[in-house]
């Protein structure tokens, strides 16, 4: 008996096997789930749908969040294969590589706008679009990032972009808390995935934090799909509007322990 058995859902924001979505979707298949994925674009079909059917999925679609056209046609596509759906991960953000370096105040309009609209936006619009597809008991996940809260060098736009993703969960939580389907975000560690590449001196602070972090060591992306399976599970019936840390603990500490 697998926790996920019986469970179907969405998982978008895949791009290759270093990604978190596929940290959270071999944790979920192998606990019994069947899920549909998305890519965006040619190439990334090309590392995609290999993945996928590597793990038996009957939907593999195109979906570029800024496209309600697209969200649509993937919701569209999900009810004749699936009917309902018992969860969608969202993992999924973007932010230009200018932004991601140097000083916040140096944000462009443009550069914002685009930030919000991938990396906060994208989750409520996808909800709305779901709507009608979830299932009672329903779980929606979504990934953050500590520089939500707290300011991490270089993160920038993408941290305020973040914070509105973290408010983003509570609204969505109250609303369809009623319905019984719950919304989560994992806070995760850093992981040196495509997307972390964008980031400014990423390589020194993914370092950095496994000195800090109490567990003495880096978050892979196992260690985040088995936080995002209990979330997606039974197990966690009555946690939704919470944004759950995997990070060794990083954000507890305020200086560095002087154990060395
Ligand atoms: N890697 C980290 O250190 C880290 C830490 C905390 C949170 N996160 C978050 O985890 C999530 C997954 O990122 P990742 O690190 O696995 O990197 P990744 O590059 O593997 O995944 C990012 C995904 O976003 C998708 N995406 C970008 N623009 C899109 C659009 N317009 N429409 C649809 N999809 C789009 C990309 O195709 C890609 O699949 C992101 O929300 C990221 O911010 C990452």
């Amino acid at each position: 008996m697998g926790l996920m058995d019986g469970k179907k859902g969405l998982i978008l924001g895949l791009a290759n096997d270093r990604s978190i979505a596929w940290g959270i979707a071999q944790a979920l298949h192998r606990e019994g789930a069947e899920i549909g994925f998305t890519y965006v674009g040619e190439a990334l079909e090309r590392r995609v749908r290999p993945l996928a059917e590597s793990l038996g999925a009957k939907l593999i679609e195109p979906c570029d969040v800024n496209s309600d056209e697209q969200i649509a046609a993937l919701m569209e596509r999900t009810r004749e294969t699936f009917g309902q759906i018992d969860f969608l991960i969202h993992a999924v953000a973007f932010a230009n590589k200018d932004e991601l370096n140097g000083l916040y105040t140096r944000t462009t309009r443009a550069g914002f706008l685009l930030a919000m609209e991938v990396s906060a936006y994208s989750l409520t619009a996808l909800v709305k679009a779901a709507d009608d597809l979830l299932a009672p008991n329903a779980s929606i996940l979504t990934l953050s990032y500590h520089g939500a809260r707290k300011v991490m060098a270089n993160y920038n736009v993408m941290g305020v972009a973040k914070a509105a993703l973290e408010a983003s969960v509570y609204y969505l939580a109250a609303d369809l808390g009623p319905r019984n389907i719950r919304v989560n975000a994992i806070s995760a560690g850093p992981i040196r995935t495509l997307a972390a590449n964008g980031i400014a001196g990423f390589r020194s602070l993914h370092r950095a934090f496994a000195e800090v972090a109490p567990l003495r060591r880096n978050v892979t992306i196992e260690d985040v799909g088995n936080a995002a399976l209990f979330l997606c599970s039974d197990l966690a019936s009555s946690i939704t509007g919470e944004v759950m840390y995997v990070d060794a603990g990083f954000n507890v500490m305020g200086a560095p322990s002087s154990d060395e």
